[in-house]
């Protein structure tokens, strides 16, 4: 009964249907049909090169950017086909917000890194900007840490406080969507716990997606899970089932690390 209350309550931010993406005439993937939930942490999981970031760079039209691809199929946002639509790509990138792998704060002040986005959106009160600014920082677990100096560089910040920054900046234009690639692979154990309590504590608020290769890290944050493999989505479905009771060999063979 739960599981049907869940299903009938919880909207669907992307539904991507045979979706397929080429480099040149390289096919990174291939016929993807899967929803993302809304308010749920979907994690991407997959070996080397099945089209992880390839895929999770299409969901804000991040690879629009690379001239040699193509893409076919339907990459529904908001019920909107991304690929046909008019949407502004400025618009929809407020509403999906990104964060890498390596942090990558602009060699700004921390306070102008987090007003950047919201500024590029037209708020120009100092009061306001002061607020979005104090509450990104609290919503990313960085406030504490750096509220007596947010005129400092933002390079003078550890690793993994840059990396919280770079939520923080994301956080600050009120986006639907978060992107999260690898967001912890480049971070020590105590910074990657503290990522991932954070992300545990904006589950309530955003839609998450994360790719990641620790299979710890996906059972521990993640509500749903993807297994990529050869560009290729071999299933989908809560995380639970999927690291105890998988449909395909394949994927129990990768979450119970005999391949990847
Ligand atoms: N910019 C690019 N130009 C051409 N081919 C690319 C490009 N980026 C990725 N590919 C190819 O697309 C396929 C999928 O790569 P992708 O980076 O999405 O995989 P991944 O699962 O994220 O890998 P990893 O776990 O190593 O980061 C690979 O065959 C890769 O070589």
């Amino acid at each position: 009964m739960q599981a049907l209350a869940e299903q009938t309550e919880t909207k669907n931010v992307y539904d991507v249907l045979d979706f397929n993406l080429w480099y040149g005439n390289n096919q990174a993937l291939k016929n993807i049909s899967l929803q993302l939930k809304e308010k749920h942490v979907t994690a991407i999981i997959g070996p080397s090169g099945c089209g992880k970031s390839t895929f999770i760079k299409t969901l804000n039209l991040m690879s629009r950017l690379n001239p040699d691809i193509r893409m076919a199929g339907e990459l529904n946002f908001r019920g909107e086909n991304l690929l046909t639509t008019s949407m502004d790509l400025a618009e929809l990138r407020k509403a999906v917000g990104m964060v890498f792998q390596k942090p990558n704060p602009f060699p700004k002040s921390i306070y102008e890194n987090v007003a950047y986005g919201p500024r590029i959106h037209g708020i120009r009160k100092k009061k306001e900007l002061d607020e979005i600014v104090e509450s990104s920082l609290k919503g990313a677990f960085l406030w504490e840490e750096v509220k007596d100096r947010l005129n400092k560089n933002a390079l003078s910040l550890s690793g993994g406080q840059q990396q919280r920054l770079c939520i923080a900046r994301a956080l600050a234009t009120k986006p639907e969507v978060l992107l999260m690639d690898e967001p912890t692979s480049a971070l020590d154990p105590i910074s990657t716990t503290k990522v991932e309590e954070l992300i545990t504590s904006l589950r309530d608020s955003y839609t998450i997606v994360i790719v990641t290769h620790n299979m710890q890290q996906a059972a521990r944050i993640s509500d749903e899970t993807a297994f990529f493999y050869m560009g290729e989505l071999v299933e989908i479905g809560p995380t639970q089932r999927i690291f105890s009771n998988p449909e395909h060999k394949r994927t129990e063979d990768y979450v119970s690390g005999q391949f990847g």
